[in-house]
């Protein structure tokens, strides 16, 4: 039996694909969490904590380092609420462009006798802009960036997009007339829209800031539908004030740049859609499973990916640092304990490395995990059988 805890609304089509061997019981000493949103840094993980399943594209509420320290493998689900980010963000544009939360206000305030009278003679204040032949810049064409290019295509704009890091996967999913842009500055020198879709992270975090928005033409609309932090909100606030930047659209708010007329915030409702927190919650769901069950891994944050067919009686799964010798010595170990290795496979992405080793033949299983756990550079080490 498993235990798994969730935090956050997780939607009950996700909690609905545990079979029997799961309960969600909320008990602290759960072999996975199954998360949203819910800030991490700090929170003491149980040494049984094998996985965490972040429901959504951004982990930076889960502390990488130490949930590897402590064994855990973390994953996220991604591309799950990316049709819904992009929704969003294209109701961003128009509004932005046609002055709809500012003419809306208006309106709901016009009373009296003379309404239509004075909508006619005082409409022209909200006069917009087309989308249809503008330049959006997409900063980070992942799952959320290709599919806002795609939309904004479909609109008639011309779209630039930047991305040094892009996976070729991911490079399916942009369209083709979507301008690749070698540098940041090339993407923002010529937008009329700018719109951020990257991870946060230390190399992202004031990634737009005064020099960067200084690059944009007068005018330019910002979003940042990705995370705070990624734009420098005290750098946003001074373009406005200057002219410089026509109007901020984000989904999150900081006391910095709230009740302004030229700034638009949502309360992170991004991936809020039923459809993106089903997708979510169900692929969520289904990582968890995988993982436990099999130990293999898709989809993870800080582990290799590494899917092995399990083929034999028994299956060790060793998460480890990745250093010179570990594959030998596991190896020894196994071969002083007569464990006849039927499959051994090894990945590992930076500092890690996970290893899938798969017998049929019975040892003394207690005492080769204690052994094989007692290696200083293992983290965690678990034994599965059919
Ligand atoms: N407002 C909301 O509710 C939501 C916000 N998000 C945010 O949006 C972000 C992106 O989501 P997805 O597109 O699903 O993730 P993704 O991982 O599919 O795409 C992110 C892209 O950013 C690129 N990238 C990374 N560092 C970069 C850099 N320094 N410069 C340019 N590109 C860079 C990556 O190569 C990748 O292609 C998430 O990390 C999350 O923070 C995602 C979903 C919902
Ligand atoms: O997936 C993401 O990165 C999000 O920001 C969505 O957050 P949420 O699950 O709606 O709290």
């Amino acid at each position: 039996m498993y235990n798994v805890k969730t935090f956050n609304a997780i939607a009950q089509e996700g909690l609905d694909e545990f079979h029997a061997d799961y309960q969600l019981n909320q008990t602290d000493d759960a072999d996975a969490f199954l998360i949203r949103s819910v800030d991490l840094h700090g929170y003491d993980f149980p040494k049984n904590l094998k996985a965490i399943v972040r429901c959504g594209a951004g982990f930076n509420n889960i502390p990488l380092d130490v949930a590897t320290e402590n064994g855990t493998a973390v994953f996220n689900t991604p591309g799950s609420n990316a049709n819904a980010v992009k929704e969003l963000v294209v109701a961003m544009l128009i509004i932005a462009s046609r002055n709809l939360f500012s003419a809306a206000q208006y309106a709901a305030q016009n009373s009296g006798a003379d309404i239509s009278t004075r909508t006619e003679r005082e409409k022209t204040q909200f006069n917009g802009t087309e989308l249809t032949g503008k330049t959006l810049a997409v900063i980070g064409v992942g799952h959320v960036g290709a599919r806002v290019a795609t939309a904004a295509g479909a609109l008639g704009m011309h779209v630039i997009g930047y991305d040094p890091y892009l996976s070729a996967n991911d490079a399916w999913h942009i369209p083709t007339t979507t301008k690749r842009a070698a540098t940041l500055e090339e993407a923002l020198v010529n937008a009329d829209y700018v719109s951020v879709h990257v991870p946060k992270n230390s190399e992202t975090t004031n990634m737009i800031s005064t020099k960067e928005i200084a690059l944009m033409p007068k005018g330019t609309v910002l979003l940042n539908f990705a995370r705070g932090g990624i734009v420098d909100n005290h750098a946003v606030v001074e373009a406005l004030d200057a002219g410089h930047l026509k109007r901020y659209m984000t989904d999150f708010g900081e006391p910095e740049i709230l009740n302004r007329k030229d700034v638009l915030v949502t309360p992170h409702i991004g991936g809020s859609t039923l459809q993106a927190e089903a997708n979510g919650a169900v692929q969520g769901a289904d990582t968890i499973m995988t993982f436990l069950e099999t130990g293999n891994v898709m989809h993870s944050v800080n582990l290799p990916s590494l899917e092995v067919p399990f083929v034999g009686k028994y299956r060790l799964t060793i998460m480890h640092q990745n250093i010179p010798n570990m594959v030998g010595q596991i190896a020894t170990l196994l071969a002083g304990a007569d464990v006849n290795i039927e499959s051994m496979s090894n990945a590992a992405r930076d500092k890690v490395a996970y290893s899938i080793i798969d017998t049929n033949n019975e040892f003394d299983f207690d005492d080769v995990v204690e052994k094989l756990e007692a290696i200083d550079a293992v983290y965690r080490v678990r034994l599965l059988k059919k």
